[in-house]
């Protein structure tokens, strides 16, 4: 297994020992996981192997029951971390089904982190802020002033992404980004999320099931099954890991379909 250590200084995200379970249920235990700063990690795994809690947890939004979390080298569970809003402050957060206020415009939804925590700061520049955030997320202007009931579901992936970067964050999570999207709506996404990691130097933990999204834009990927982190690594390494759904999912009709496309494109 290579989830080879790498100095704690280069590290965005440290777990080490995490136990999450509910009642008898054990989601994790034992799990490690080590983020890279400035890396697109793709987080992978069976439906129900705790994908989302491994992320609830590192956000401070579930309290385990064991291990340690270190986000941007800061305690995540303690109580300095949590009183200080500091890891609130450096993450934004893209939740599968985008969440936003339905009866806030789109600006509106970008501007409420602003409002939070730069209460200070006049209106008009909260609205300025608000509305490069959701260029940035490749809308245009006018999608500004819409609710998100008048956006298609690609758009409001990109509003709710515009809302996760209000704060200029470090860390950037998205659960299942592309889920909904038709491919090619998908694939936009993906060039998105690269292009942004690129130009804002942002570490990305990503949750996907999609194969194209982590051929096309993952610098490692993780893998999670039987409670822990079964390995995390670049793709290729990830690819001949010899575990039962590891070869499944990878060697599977849609696995080879991924692979087939990206040699294409090559
Ligand atoms: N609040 C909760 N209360 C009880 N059980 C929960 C809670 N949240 C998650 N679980 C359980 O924890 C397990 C992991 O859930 P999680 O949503 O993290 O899976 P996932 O890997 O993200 O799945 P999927 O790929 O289907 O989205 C599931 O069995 C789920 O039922």
């Amino acid at each position: 297994m290579s989830t080879e250590a790498a100095d704690a200084a280069e590290l965005a995200i440290r777990v080490r020992g995490l136990r999450n379970a509910f009642g008898e249920q054990v989601v994790h235990q034992d799990l490690d996981l080590d983020v890279r700063r400035g890396e697109i990690i793709g987080v992978v795994g069976g439906s129900g192997t705790g994908k989302s809690v491994l992320m609830r947890a590192v956000l401070g939004l579930r309290e385990p029951q064991g291990g340690s979390i270190e986000v941007l080298g800061v305690d995540a569970l303690s109580d300095r971390a949590r009183a200080s809003g500091v890891i609130e402050l450096n993450t934004g957060v893209l939740f599968q089904n985008g969440a936003l206020f339905s009866s806030l415009t789109v600006a509106e939804n970008v501007s409420v982190p602003l409002k939070e925590h730069y209460g200070a700061l006049p209106p008009d520049m909260i609205h300025d802020l608000a509305m490069l955030k959701i260029r940035m997320a490749g809308l245009g202007e006018d999608a500004g002033a819409k609710l998100p009931s008048q956006l298609s579901g690609g758009m409001r992936k990109r509003a709710a992404l515009a809302r996760a970067l209000a704060l200029d964050p470090a860390l950037l999570f998205l659960d299942e980004p592309t889920a909904g999207l038709d491919p090619i709506g998908a694939a936009a996404f993906d060039d998105l999320i690269k292009t942004l990691q690129k130009a804002l130097g942002l570490t990305v933990f990503l949750i996907t099931h999609d194969l194209d999204t982590l051929y096309t834009i993952c610098d490692r990927v993780a893998v999670i099954g039987d409670r822990r982190v079964l390995i995390n690594a670049p793709l290729a390494e990830v690819e001949r890991f010899d575990h039962p759904w590891v070869q499944d999912y990878f060697h599977g009709p849609r696995g080879r379909a991924a692979q087939a496309a990206r040699a294409k494109e090559a």
